[in-house]
């Protein structure tokens, strides 16, 4: 999918959500766990339910590498199925991947081609031949991390080295990496004060925005700081969404949660 077909979705929609599918077996409804495939049973349930509320998916593959081949096989499901019933929705593989080239070169073969998705999550921290391999995909994005929602963020992405801190030496950096304009990124929505900053070193990307809802980030602030000509923002929720009701109405509670984000979304517009 073209950053332009995103942005006429995200107007069309009035809305910049991005639902996280973390599939938990420990909290799914009990009544799934009787399924063939309880995880894709799951999503399918609530993608059907939630895909008119927002504008992208994401798959934590933790989340379906817990499970072995049972959780790949379900990884593979959703994908195909979002892709074959739901061509407009971005898909993210929220995988964190990032090798020497060649080990990247097929990483970026298993999400783009064997899987098909839109876009993967990449840590930046090997480099530019680490991260070109997956740049060089055709209307494939690649979502750098930068500024990270956890605490952890703190060790080392906000260190300064020489002038700058490490999380804004990744976003000047990565810009004059090939096929840069295949470049998004990750910023924490519990981070929403440095993204200012951030916008006047990357002034148009998109922003990958996790945190919200269960994490304690706050949507009006991300906006405030960080929404660009282009929106430029898809902010996810994984946990507020899909596990709102562990009840047979589980998929019509995660709509209406994901009703409540999408109203305030369109008010933001
Ligand atoms: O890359 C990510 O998506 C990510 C980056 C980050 O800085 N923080 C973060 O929480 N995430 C992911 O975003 C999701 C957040 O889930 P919830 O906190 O349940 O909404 C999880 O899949 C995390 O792995």
């Amino acid at each position: 999918m073209t950053t332009e077909q995103l942005v006429s979705e995200i107007r069309k929609k009035k809305s910049f959500l991005c639902i996280g599918l973390d599939v938990d077996l420990n909290k799914i409804p009990e009544h799934l766990l009787q399924e063939d495939d309880p995880i894709f049973a799951f999503n399918k349930a609530i993608i059907d339910a939630t895909h008119h509320l927002c504008v992208a998916y994401k798959p934590n593959t933790a989340f379906y590498e817990a499970y072995g081949i049972r959780g790949w096989q379900a990884l593979q499901k959703t994908i195909a199925y979002l892709n074959e019933n739901y061509p407009e929705i971005f898909t993210i593989a929220d995988a964190k991947r990032g090798d020497i080239g060649n080990t990247s070169t097929m990483y970026a073969k298993a999400f783009f081609e064997d899987m098909a998705f839109d876009s993967v999550t990449i840590a930046p921290y090997m480099g530019k031949d680490s991260v070109e391999p997956f740049l060089a995909f055709k209307d494939k994005h690649t979502i750098l991390l930068a500024l990270t929602s956890n605490q952890g963020a703190f060790d080392f992405q906000t260190k300064k080295i020489d002038e700058n801190e490490l999380y804004k030496e990744v976003l000047k950096v990565s810009k004059t990496y090939k096929n840069a304009e295949n470049l998004m990124y990750v910023v924490g929505a519990t981070k929403a004060e440095y993204l200012a900053e951030i916008r006047d070193i990357i002034p148009e990307s998109f922003l990958l925005v996790p945190g919200v809802g269960a994490q304690g980030g706050n949507l009006q602030d991300v906006c405030k700081y960080g929404m660009a000509k282009n929106v430029g923002l898809l902010i996810n929720s994984s946990r507020g969404i899909i596990y709102a009701s562990k009840n047979s109405d589980f998929a019509q509670a995660a709509a209406l949660k994901a009703k409540e984000m999408q109203i305030d979304m369109a008010a933001l517009l």
